[in-house]
């Protein structure tokens, strides 16, 4: 984890100290912010999904943002990452765009309309769910996809083949390092799409890592994962927590948000009507209009209607990124051939998992592929 050069307390009972004396209002300043939003609008056509006037997250808190379906919670996290662009302002609409240009900045650096790959190279970093193509490579060349010091070398490396076997080694031991405190380095050799659904959420989460985020946001960490695993997740995002990454996540499951969460972020209709401590921001009556309603007492984490809302907004995220991904994966066989052939060496070790899609080749069409945000811009990077 990165050594935070802040004097903020890690310890969570002055963390909560802290917060607790923060206005429990939309935009509230924070002691220590890391990330400061300020006049985010996103529209589609004629509706706004996203009308952020102002919005500071504390340093190395948890914080949940929840918001009932279609708030602009995905759009919001989409615009933070370099994943979409803010709309430019219009004046005919009173919105937060009309005051001001847009503009968010994280650890003091502007990342306003940056991309992907340089936002994750700030050290902000989202994870996406393991897709089709990332579900036929194995455990490690995952992790290995979700370093960006990798895919910053690529194009240099590639051109100077004897350096890239060091880094790569280090790159791999970092891997296994990780694996193992995610308890899935017996899994390192298998294809990704064999693990079950909670041991992919801690892929997702264990690949982001491989760039040493100072703030990882989850987008649904919960959704899909059997109880038996919930308790590992929830003890593996605390612990990022404990050692000083900031985490910012999506969660329509209320019993995780009220348990692991310091602070929380509600959006209804693109807007943030309200922040609070967990326990308080359940009580306060906007939440209560605009989320909860009369259906306070439903459980709201539902697994089953998240992933039927999530599927087309995840699709076409997955679609944006296919070609980004089929070129990471393509040069991680190349890298292993050229290995191949210059060291003699004996054949691969094949994936021993019992479940074994086929092998992405890096040059079939892949419609679902998703990538970290540091093959996206990859991508581009190397275009410029
Ligand atoms: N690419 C798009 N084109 C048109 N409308 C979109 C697009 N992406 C999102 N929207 C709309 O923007 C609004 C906000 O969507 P978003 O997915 O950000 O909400 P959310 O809070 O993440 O919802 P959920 O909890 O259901 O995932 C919704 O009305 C959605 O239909």
């Amino acid at each position: 984890m990165p050594e935070s050069t802040s004097t903020y307390p890690h310890d969570r009972v002055a963390l909560r100290a802290q917060l607790a004396g923060v206005d429990a209002l939309p935009g509230s300043p924070k002691p220590d912010p890391i990330l400061i939003v300020d006049r985010i609008v996103r529209r589609f056509g004629g509706m706004t999904a996203v009308d952020v006037n102002h919005l500071e997250v504390q340093r190395g808190a948890i914080t949940a943002l929840i918001g009932p379906n279609g708030a602009g919670k995905t759009t919001f996290f989409n615009l933070l990452t370099g994943f979409d662009k803010p709309s430019a302002a219009r004046k005919d609409k009173a919105d937060s765009v009309s005051e001001g240009p847009p503009a968010w900045e994280f650890e003091g650096q502007s990342l306003t309309s940056t991309s992907a790959y340089r936002v994750a190279k700030a050290g902000m970093v989202r994870t996406f769910q393991l897709t089709k193509a990332l579900s036929a490579m194995t455990v490690l060349d995952n992790m290995l996809l979700g370093s960006q010091t990798q895919f910053g070398e690529k194009m240099s490396l590639s051109m100077a083949w004897p350096a890239w076997k060091p880094r790569e080694r280090e790159l791999t031991t970092k891997a296994e390092s990780i694996l193992e405190r995610f308890k899935l380095l017996d899994k390192r050799d298998d294809y990704a799409g064999s693990l079950s659904g909670g041991q992919r959420k801690l892929l997702e989460m264990a690949r982001a890592l491989m760039s040493d985020p100072s703030m990882i946001m989850l987008d649904e960490p919960m959704a899909g994962v059997n109880p038996a695993l919930t308790q590992s997740l929830l003890g593996h995002i605390e612990s990022l927590r404990d050692e000083g990454t900031t985490v910012l996540f999506v969660e329509h499951d209320m019993h995780m948000v009220q348990r692991i969460s310091d602070w929380v972020v509600v959006m209804a209709e693109g807007r943030i009507v309200a922040e609070g401590v967990p326990r308080e921001v359940m009580q306060n009556q906007a939440v209560i209009d605009a989320y909860l309603g009369s259906h306070r007492d439903d459980d709201l984490g539902d697994d089953a209607l998240l992933e039927e809302d999530l599927a087309p907004v995840l699709a076409a995220e997955e679609d944006e990124r296919a070609a980004a991904l089929a070129e990471q994966a393509a040069y991680i066989e190349e890298v292993r051939e050229m290995e191949a052939d210059e060291t003699a060496a004996e054949p691969e070790p094949q994936p021993d998992s019992a479940a074994k899609p086929e092998p992405y080749s890096g040059t079939e069409p892949q419609p679902d592929a998703a990538a970290q945000p540091a093959l996206d811009a990859t991508a581009k990077e190397d275009e410029s």
